[in-house]
């Protein structure tokens, strides 16, 4: 079977041109589907039907004119969007699992984290807190008090380990989910520390904001973009950290406060004349965050050289844009709050406006508590409206949305009353009785269940990888067949045209003067009324063997390479279109030269022509009729000239 022009299966390849090769889609998926419990196989039928195209059957795709190039076009074409389409439904079941491991794990979830002890603390050996991975006893004035967390990060806990089990939510804000990480605690306990870090120790900011680049660049089925905006409340006022500075001043902060809180029909939150960046990459978004980082409001305390006086609030906002088929922009915020430290007031040592910032700070944690409460016990009313801070997160605290609050607490016996509220807090934010335990035969069962779904995502995003893969290499294969495609009508054409025209080549011309004129004029010309000195004389007919012969020659050559496999045909190589008189000679070739049998040329030159098999008249190019009247305006000229010159003749 010859290979040129054609498309079949071999196996589990496609076979494009005889030598091209693409993994055909199926190729691995059952070996990734077999182990997960999701119904992955693509050859299945509740999974995913196999491509629709059968190349098995397709066989050599007909010939006849440009069909061949526009079929395997066109299936290059369904290919990719059923492979999208396949993976569409891959996201749909990953996004699936994603929630169903939320809602497991509950849509609020805490977690604890224990500061290392600071230089001061190190010489105190009593350390009133005992910690597991999940739970945390803290003995105080003889009694002992347990609380359970989803995670408790100990002292030595790494930046790493910790944003590790934040990715999942960010994830969830990629789905689209309205998502708060809060850092709530003591002043001085790190709070801080765990969003911004330090530039050798990132915190979950920095990471979150690489993250979210990361995870747009390989999702391929969507495409993402993000904007920026940083404010903080302070003293029940909003001030935007991001608002375009005097150029005088640029490093002094603008009291912008008179931001309003509104809220749109749909109940979603917008803060009116609230700066919102543009974040393109990651870098963007960075200098943009540190910029914001800079102007935050903090002073010394007794508890903190640099404590925050505010609570601080990122908000990222994810625009989720569909392809061509659901065009739709969704939008999920994404909110990493660093909250100010809940205090006593005594403690601190805080007078005047620090005091006050200390009393604004308490009232707005213990709004937030209120909300989280009633959020947690489904309460049909949510006192949102308490403080500035609960009003703006409104639309991310409720129904869909996922929260994560990471509690600090100090090691030190001298803060164990600031430990023990701050840990209860975090309990009735989780609304879990430490001892009120969950039966372990039923917290075995959800962990169980949270592994198979976990494993079920890493198998989706594996196949999926798989897909992006197969769409990758198809769209190399689409291009090239449609580069392939155009160069084959637009060369062959034009230099079929030149060629037919070329004065200076008498051989070539005899070859191929295949008129490209209207049937009528070529009739006219061919007609035993042309005058006799265009009839072929004893000297054209030799010099025109000579001719043949040659060709006949460059033809042998050409087929032995394309046998050989020698040629790769593709657009970049294209060997035989580079010759016009081996294309023109194949063209014509076999006594059935399309132009010949639809203009009826009884033309003796292409009679005596040497007969060619199949496989030419497959190399043969396809051609219109169209590509006569060419758009090039060189060609139009040419062909004028040329119709001028038959016309004179007649
Ligand atoms: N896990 C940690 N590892 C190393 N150092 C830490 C850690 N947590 C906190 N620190 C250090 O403790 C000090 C206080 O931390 P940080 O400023 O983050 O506290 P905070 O809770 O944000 O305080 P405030 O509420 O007053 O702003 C800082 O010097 C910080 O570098």
């Amino acid at each position: 079977m010859e290979k040129w022009g054609s498309i079949y299966r071999k196996g589990k390849m496609l076979v494009l041109n005889g030598e091209e090769q693409i993994l055909f889609p199926s190729e691995n998926a059952s070996e990734v589907s077999k182990s997960t419990s999701l119904d992955l196989n693509p050859d299945s039928v509740d999974g995913f039907p196999p491509l629709s195209t059968d190349y098995t059957d397709v066989g050599v795709v007909p010939e006849h004119e440009k069909n061949e190039f526009e079929y395997l076009i066109f299936n290059l074409e369904r290919d990719i969007e059923e492979l999208r389409l396949k993976q569409k439904k891959l996201e749909k079941k990953r996004k699936e699992a994603l929630s169903k491991i939320l809602d497991i794990k509950g849509s609020i979830r805490v977690f604890c984290r224990i500061r290392p002890n600071l230089l001061a603390e190190k010489r105190k050996v009593s350390e009133p807190i005992t910690v597991g991975s999940e739970r945390i006893r803290v003995k105080f004035g003889g009694t002992r008090k347990d609380f359970e967390f989803d995670k408790v990060f100990l002292q030595d806990a790494s930046q790493e380990s910790v944003f590790v089990e934040v990715e999942p939510i960010l994830r969830s804000a990629m789905d689209g989910h309205n998502v708060c990480v809060f850092a709530y605690g003591q002043t001085g306990t790190g709070k801080t520390f765990t969003m911004d870090g330090t530039n050798e120790q990132p915190g979950i900011i920095p990471r979150a904001l690489e993250e979210l680049f990361r995870q747009a660049s390989l999702d391929n089925s969507s495409s993402f973009s993000f904007s920026m905006s940083m404010l903080e409340v302070y003293m029940g006022n909003l001030r935007d950290l991001l608002a375009p500075r005097p150029s005088s001043r640029p490093h002094e902060p603008v009291m912008k406060c008179n931001l309003n809180i509104q809220t749109d029909p749909k109940g979603l939150i917008e803060i009116e004349g609230l700066s919102e960046v543009q974040i393109s990459d990651y870098a963007k978004a960075k200098w943009w965050y540190n910029k914001g980082r800079r102007f935050r409001s903090t002073s010394w305390t007794n508890v903190n050289e640099a404590s925050s006086r505010s609570h601080c609030l990122t908000r990222i906002s994810i625009f989720r844009h569909g392809d061509a088929l659901e065009a739709k922009r969704e939008i999920s915020k994404l909110w990493m709050v660093d909250l100010g430290g809940s205090e006593r007031l005594l403690k601190t040592g805080a007078k005047g406006l620090t005091l006050d910032e200390g009393r604004a700070i308490n009232l707005s944690l213990s709004a937030l508590a209120d909300v989280i409460a009633a959020l947690k016990r489904k309460r049909c009313h949510v006192p949102y409206r308490n403080s500035k801070l609960t009003q703006i997160l409104k639309d991310s605290l409720g129904d869909g949305s996922k929260v994560l609050m990471l509690v600090h607490i100090s090691p030190s016996e001298e803060d164990v009353c600031e430990t023990i509220c701050s840990l209860n807090f975090a309990k009735r934010a989780r609304a879990i009785e430490s001892n009120k335990e969950v039966p372990e035969e039923l917290k075995k069962q959800r962990e169980k269940r949270v592994m198979e779904l976990e494993e079920d995502i890493k198998q989706a995003e594996k196949q999926r990888q798989n897909f992006r893969q197969q769409i990758h290499n198809i769209e190399l294969k689409l291009s090239e067949s449609k580069k392939l495609f155009s160069t084959t009508y637009n060369h062959v054409e034009s230099a079929d045209i030149a060629a037919s025209i070329s004065p200076k080549d008498d051989d070539a011309k005899e070859v191929t003067d295949t008129p490209k004129a209207s049937n009528k004029s070529i009739k006219r010309s061919f007609s035993n009324s042309v005058p006799r000195f265009m009839n072929s004389t004893v000297a054209s007919r030799q010099r025109h063997s000579v001719a043949e012969k040659e060709i006949g020659v460059k033809l042998k050559s050409f087929r032995s390479m394309v046998s050989t496999n020698s040629i790769h045909f593709s657009y970049s190589q294209s060997l035989s279109y580079s010759d016009i008189r081996i294309k023109a000679i194949l063209r014509s070739s076999n006594g059935k030269s399309r132009h010949a049998e639809r203009v009826g040329v009884t033309n003796s030159v292409i009679a005596e022509r040497p007969k060619c098999n199949d496989l030419e008249s497959k190399v043969t190019a396809p051609r219109s009729s169209k590509m006569v009247t060419s758009s090039d305006p060189n060609l139009r000229v040419t062909l004028g000239r040329h119709r001028r010159r038959m016309s004179d003749l007649v």
